[in-house]
């Protein structure tokens, strides 16, 4: 970790596609914490994701994970961290067992105690096919293997846009009970209730901008300046995203 000990550090990152530019992106993510990546579709969201882990290139900034230069070590790096974004899967015909077989041998730090564990504590059948498993099992599956490997850093897009509401609830528990252990974790969402669970801090992006980085409270606290009264997280989501209908 880095003297100031953030687990991840975005500096000015910017990625420039055709239609759409992300402007320059700032914020970081200490151990323990929980980061709400908020936006509307296709604000940016997935596009910041992808670009912090080299998965589109970036057009400028840096990206320090651990206290390394993300690009300069990026092997290193993905021993220590877990990340669900976008993609298809090449795995989905195969059963769990099978590609945790696949997986484990790229983690030297692969602990198959803790594996068991979690394949345990989340009621995973081993024997599934990764198309079998429900939306909330198969974010509980990524969850496995990135545990299971000790990640201190999860990276995921959207983990709970496909759940109800029940397992939506468990899945903001089980981020807060990994955020207890240490676990950082950034997760894009355009949720407002899975921030009024679970993130400490929160991060907006519009149209490819950053609007604030802050910590939940002083997120609230500033758009309360701007809106009065007492507004939810989705009050201010809508005070800052909503546009006039002309009929
Ligand atoms: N490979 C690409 N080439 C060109 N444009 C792209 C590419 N990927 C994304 N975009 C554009 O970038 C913009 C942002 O998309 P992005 O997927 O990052 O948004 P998002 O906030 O994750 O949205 P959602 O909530 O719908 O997933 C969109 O306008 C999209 O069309």
């Amino acid at each position: 970790m880095n003297d100031m000990g953030y687990i991840l550090e975005v500096n000015s990152l910017t990625k420039i596609y055709p239609t759409f530019e992300l402007k320059p992106i700032n914020f970081h993510i200490e151990a323990g914490e929980v980061m709400g990546f908020i936006g509307r579709n296709g604000a940016g969201k997935t596009t910041t994701l992808k670009s912090i882990l080299n998965l589109v290139h970036p057009d400028a900034g840096s990206v320090r994970i651990l206290g390394m230069d993300y690009l300069d070590n990026e092997d290193k790096i993905k021993q220590q961290i877990g990340y669900a974004v976008g993609g298809v899967s090449y795995y989905k015909r195969k059963k769990i067992k099978e590609i945790v077989a696949i997986t484990r041998v790229f983690y030297d730090s692969w602990d198959d105690e803790e594996y068991h564990h979690y394949l345990t504590a989340f009621n995973l059948d081993e024997n599934k096919k990764l198309m079998d498993l429900s939306e909330g099992m198969k974010v509980k599956f990524y969850l496995t293997l990135a545990l299971s490997h000790h990640a201190k850093l999860l990276i995921l897009d959207e983990p709970t846009s496909g759940l109800d509401p029940v397992s939506r609830d468990e899945m903001n528990e089980i981020f807060r009970k990994l955020a207890e252990k240490g676990v950082a974790i950034l997760f894009s969402t355009h949720i407002t209730s899975d921030l009024d669970k679970c993130a400490d801090t929160i991060t907006y992006i519009k149209n490819g901008e950053l609007l604030l980085s802050t910590k939940k409270e002083d997120f609230i606290r500033y758009y309360t300046k701007e809106i009065g009264g007492t507004p939810s997280l989705e009050d201010i989501m809508v005070h800052i995203e909503r546009e006039e209908v002309n009929l």
